[in-house]
């Protein structure tokens, strides 16, 4: 047995999300959340800790460095921590945890919180160097935006106030870049997330699910992941992007529709929960019901859904749309702001009240 420090690395607003997660997959003890970041302890860490749905991805932790200031000694400190880091042990465990046990560079991604006189390249470098001399292949720098070859052994450092941390990426990719994504648009939802808007859906065994703003069905497919008891319908009114949910849903066994929001496919009282991001950000523009008569969406979400059913959506402007659904017969129930590529949109959870 061989205890390690892990580090989960997520979206801004679902920590927690990813805490239990981790918790209920038995994967580990919860240490913390900071930022975009849940640290958790395994006595005995496997293969399945790549199996976290919410989380961008999972890293080992191989050093914690305290005294990191703003001037540019800091970059001499984390040279030395870099050089002491115990390289062979940490890549034993990264094998047994499910990384390719082969890989050709080595690449740094750094990332710190306030101003620095430094920048995130000196950071990268003056860690790179040393991790790349000790496991003898060569640093590939990021400096101007160059993305590192795939194949490479990454680490990653973020550094707040006067600590930081450096770690061992598991996967040889981001955990968030999913096999069956075989297509894409604008707009699509980032896969973690959309996994967690399913958690915090709560949907029990055998319920039915229903994304009536599917896109190319990133929700739908990503219930299927977490539970494949669910009876699942993902519709948009867009048929090349109903196209595309087919593909990425290929081996599932969601039902997919062609469909505007205001006329659902689905009998009334019989979805269980709703789970959607529907195009009221700038990226995706509304059409049809959502475009003329928003209000009417709402009355046909509380249509589908049973008495005490669930809709969990991600909305980039929450104010404005509570008052319709409010005035539909829903109660909100939770909020919870996100942070994503630079927007700040909610995922807000409502209930249908039981008769
Ligand atoms: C933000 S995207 C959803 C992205 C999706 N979650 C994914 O990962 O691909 C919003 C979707 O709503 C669809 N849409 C726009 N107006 C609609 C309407 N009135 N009824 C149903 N779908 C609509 C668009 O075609 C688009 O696919």
């Amino acid at each position: 047995m061989t205890a390690a420090r892990l580090l989960a690395r997520t979206v801004r607003g679902i920590e927690s999300v990813v805490a239990e997660e981790i918790r209920r997959r038995g994967l580990g003890r919860v240490e913390r959340l900071g930022h975009r970041e849940v640290w958790f302890r395994s006595a005995d860490p496997g293969p399945e800790v790549l199996g976290l749905d919410c989380a961008d991805d999972v890293f080992l932790v191989a050093a914690a460095v305290s005294g990191i200031g703003r001037d540019r000694s800091a970059l001499r400190l984390l040279a030395e921590a870099a050089g002491n880091v115990p390289v062979e042990p940490l890549l034993a465990l990264r094998q047994r945890c499910g990384g390719r046990p082969r890989w050709s560079t080595v690449d740094v991604s750094a990332s710190f919180l306030g101003r620095r006189n430094y920048s995130r390249y000196d950071v990268e470098d003056a860690v790179g160097g040393p991790l790349a001399a000790a496991v003898g292949l060569p640093y590939h720098g990021r400096r101007g935006g160059v993305a590192p070859p795939p194949g490479g052994l990454s680490w990653r450092v973020t550094v707040a106030d006067d600590r930081a941390l450096v770690a061992l990426r598991i996967a040889e990719r981001p955990l968030h870049r999913r096999q069956y994504r075989q297509q894409t648009r604008a707009g699509s939802l980032h896969p973690p997330l959309a996994a967690a808007m399913v958690r915090l859906a709560q949907p029990h065994q055998g319920a039915r699910l229903l994304d009536p703003c599917c896109g190319v069905g990133t929700i739908p497919v990503e219930a299927a992941r977490t539970d494949p008891t669910l009876s699942i319908v993902g519709s948009d009114r867009d048929p090349a992007s109903v196209t595309g949910a087919v593909a990425n849903g290929a081996g599932t066994t969601v039902s997919w529709a062609v469909a505007d929001a205001g006329r659902l496919p689905v009998a009334t009282g019989s979805v269980d929960v709703v789970v959607s991001n529907p195009p009221w950000g700038q990226q995706v523009p509304p059409s049809g019901v959502l475009a003329q008569r928003p209000e009417r969406f709402w009355r046909e979400l509380r249509r589908v859904l049973r008495p005490g059913g669930r809709a969990v959506l991600l909305l980039p402007d929450a104010n404005t749309w509570l008052p319709q659904a409010a005035d539909a017969g829903m109660k909100l129930v939770d909020r919870r702001p996100v942070s994503l590529f630079g927007s700040h949109p909610e995922i807000v959870a409502l209930e249908v009240a039981e008769r």
